[in-house]
């Protein structure tokens, strides 16, 4: 779907597609423990949000050079151009990378590289959130931060993502603080399959201002109030949902709740090269799945871009408000 639009729950690592995998494992002289794409297709069926990460951090090491990352966030920018994506707001994991003796720098630069090009070769502007792995230490998110600073001029925002459950965002209060202090943006995923204390926590204990998923929010009235209240955006991902089991069907994901309960909903792909579609094709399933109607997909879309981190820019942001609402569906 066309329907021009910010894409803000996006993690760079999870838009590695098997050929391209197989391409860089082959290059770079990575042993895969798959003999075809095929084969590595039928491994994408999981049952919790663990099964898919056991996945999703040992295709990383196909991962190793500036050029690999360039060569990710370029295919990704590619297909997002074709979806109707302008404005993109990019997570990647630095420990993920880090752990495996891949230096910070390697990562940031290499996709900066394809992030310089994009509004010139794809017309999309671009962000980089980085995010620290929850099932890690305190202390290693701390050091994450250290050795990021002589990228900050690079990175918009941090966020907090990986294993949710028994690890609540309050474990990372000082590094958000550390990150505040020093002019990053603040995010963090909650309520994906963690409870809504931890949106909860999210909120204020580290202060962020918008909340990744959030889709378990609609358990607790008192949260939904206070999201509504402060028009805090969470950023859902239906088909991610699905797949990692924390709905049953798209029919059943409570999108349609959530947005006429007065929340600033965006629709967003997470992880789509193993959950089955890229952000435009998200819209296209929850318009079918959930029968919404195009005014609430064009709703979606002013939100994604009034969430989006364009304060800096705000003739931009107008601009592209402006092409959500001159948009004629097909
Ligand atoms: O959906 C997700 N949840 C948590 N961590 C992640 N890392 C990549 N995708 C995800
Ligand atoms: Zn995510």
């Amino acid at each position: 779907m066309h329907l021009p639009k910010a894409e803000l729950h996006l993690h760079i690592e999870g838009t590695l597609e098997p050929e391209l995998a197989f391409e860089l494992a082959e290059r770079g002289g990575v042993q895969l423990p798959y003999a075809t794409t095929e084969e590595l297709r039928r491994a994408y069926r999981f049952d919790d949000l663990q099964s898919f990460l056991d996945l999703y951090y040992a295709l990383m090491a196909v991962l190793r050079t500036e050029d690999d990352f360039d060569r990710l966030a370029d295919a990704y920018l590619a297909r997002a151009a074709g979806q109707g994506v302008r404005h993109a707001e990019i997570f990647f994991d630095p420990q993920a990378h880090t752990a495996r003796g891949v230096e910070i720098g390697t990562v940031v630069e290499g996709l900066a590289r394809a992030l310089d090009r994009s509004e010139e070769r794809y017309g999309i502007s671009t962000q980089l959130i980085m995010c620290f792995l929850r099932d890690r230490s305190a202390e290693s998110a701390l050091e994450t931060l250290e050795a990021a600073k002589p990228y900050l001029h690079r990175i918009a925002a941090v966020g907090l993502d990986s294993a949710e459950v028994g690890n609540p965002p309050s474990k990372f209060r000082e590094v958000y603080e550390a990150a505040a202090a020093l002019g990053l943006r603040k995010v963090a995923h909650a309520g994906e399959e963690g409870p809504p204390a931890y949106v909860w926590e999210a909120l204020d204990v580290l202060g962020v201002e918008r909340v990744d998923h959030g889709l378990r929010s609609m358990e607790d009235p008192e949260l939904v109030e206070r999201l509504v209240r402060d028009r805090v955006p969470l950023t859902l991902c239906p088909l991610s949902n699905v797949r990692l089991r924390a709905v049953d069907t798209l029919e059943e994901h409570p999108l349609k709740e959530m947005m006429e309960a007065g929340l600033l909903v965006t629709v967003n792909s997470d992880d789509p090269a193993y959950f089955g579609g890229y952000v435009g094709d998200t819209f296209h399933a929850v318009h079918e799945a959930l029968d919404l109607g195009r005014e609430q997909l064009r709703e979606i879309a002013r939100n994604s871009f009034l969430a989006a981190f364009l304060d800096h820019d705000e003739e931009r942001r107008a601009a592209y408000l402006a092409e959500v609402d001159a948009y004629v569906f097909p």
